[in-house]
């Protein structure tokens, strides 16, 4: 089976990220490949990493350029991805990496994005309970956003069996690929390096809703989140510390981990002791976690690593892909990282 796919945004960081991974799936021919100004331009120019697609020029991002293919992957600003889907045919696998279709309440999504809200797509977030059967056949899929994919599979778990308080901190700190490549003044050189810097705090960074609905739909009540993001001088990785106050013991809170994760090719709890790292997952699909329990304070403490761009982002969505189409799951996906 060979599946034609287009790549919406490939000369961003997203975008770019989803054609390496691509290039290296079994199943698949690249087709068309698109941009926003600087299409009409080389690939190359925008993606040296990629050469065996350098010489490929980027096309306008239409309906028209995307149609004809079995799976368009989106990879545009917030906003744009809703306008596009709207004119691709039912029959097309659509994966939208961006944020217009993955919030639930149209509440949410208008207080944090400001915008009215396009609808609902089923989450990509296989490990998450109940979460893989719906991607399975699906032609609509929204991708979850990073810092939600660190923090969701730190706590769900815990929710999940109940050792833990309905009321949970989650401080991610993110390499600066997470905010894509146009430039910003923050994103600087001269302003990152050495530096990191809290932003988005005090509930108002966008992926709080994205994480409360995930955390309270693996509870099964109302889950409070409080989010803090922060920007560190790396060009990719997560690493999260999720909290929330338990009674459990540290074996019987690794039980918990073990079995859930049991089956998942993507998500590794490491052996006790040993803490992820952000190194040791750039480039790979996994996402790389530990649990303690501090019995002083009596806090669960998860802490977990993922690559923003690949489990974060583009791994996601070619595991949403594989999903949707019945491919194995794991096609053209690694859990080996890059390291040092
Ligand atoms: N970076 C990350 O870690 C993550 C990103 N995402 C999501 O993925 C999406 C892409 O993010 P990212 O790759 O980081 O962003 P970038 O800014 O790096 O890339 C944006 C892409 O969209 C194109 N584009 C911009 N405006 C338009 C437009 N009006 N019409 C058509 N194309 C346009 C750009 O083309 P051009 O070069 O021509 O301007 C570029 O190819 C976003 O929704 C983001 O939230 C999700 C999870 C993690
Ligand atoms: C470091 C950084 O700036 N990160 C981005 C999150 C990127 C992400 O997950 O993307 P979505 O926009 O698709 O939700 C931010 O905080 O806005």
């Amino acid at each position: 089976m060979t599946v034609r796919i287009a790549v919406a945004g490939a000369s961003g960081y997203a975008g770019g990220e989803l054609l390496r991974l691509l290039l290296g799936h079994p199943d698949v021919e690249i087709g068309a490949v698109t941009a926003g100004g600087n299409a009409g331009s080389a690939l190359g120019e925008h993606q040296p990493h990629l050469l065996p697609l350098s010489g490929r020029v980027l096309q306008e991002t239409t309906p028209d350029v995307l149609g004809g293919h079995d799976v368009v992957f989106l990879a545009l600003p917030h906003g744009r991805s809703a306008e596009i889907a709207g004119q691709l045919g039912e029959d097309v696998v659509v994966i939208d990496c961006g944020a217009d279709f993955r919030l639930v309440d149209p509440e949410a999504w208008t207080r944090y994005y400001g915008s009215p809200h396009a609808g609902t797509w089923p989450y990509g977030m296989p490990e998450l309970p109940g979460a893989r059967e719906p991607l399975v056949g699906a032609r609509r899929i929204a991708v979850p956003g990073c810092y939600p994919t660190a923090a969701s599979l730190a706590l769900a778990p815990a929710l999940a069996a109940g050792i833990v308080d309905h009321d949970v901190t989650v401080v991610a700190v993110s390499g600066t690929s997470g905010a894509g490549r146009a430039a910003k003044t923050t994103l600087l050189g001269s302003e990152v390096m050495g530096s990191l810097s809290a932003y988005g705090v005090g509930g108002t960074h966008r992926h709080t809703p994205e994480i409360r609905q995930n955390l309270t739909a693996a509870a099964g009540a109302p889950v409070t989140v409080s989010f803090t993001p922060v920007l560190a001088p790396l060009p990719r990785g997560i690493l999260a510390t999720c909290s929330a106050r338990t009674s459990a013991t540290g074996p019987q809170a690794r039980a918990v981990y073990e079995q859930a994760y049991a089956d998942e090719p993507f998500v590794h709890l490491l052996p006790a002791g040993r803490f992820p790292t952000t190194g040791a997952v750039l480039g790979s699909n996994a996402l790389q976690l530990q649990v303690a329990v501090d019995a002083d304070a009596q806090r669960l403490v998860v802490v977990a690593a993922v690559d923003n761009l690949t489990k974060g982002t583009a791994g996601a969505a070619v595991q949403c892909m594989n999903l949707a189409l019945g491919l194995p799951e794991t096609a053209g996906l690694s859990t080996i990282g890059v390291a040092p």
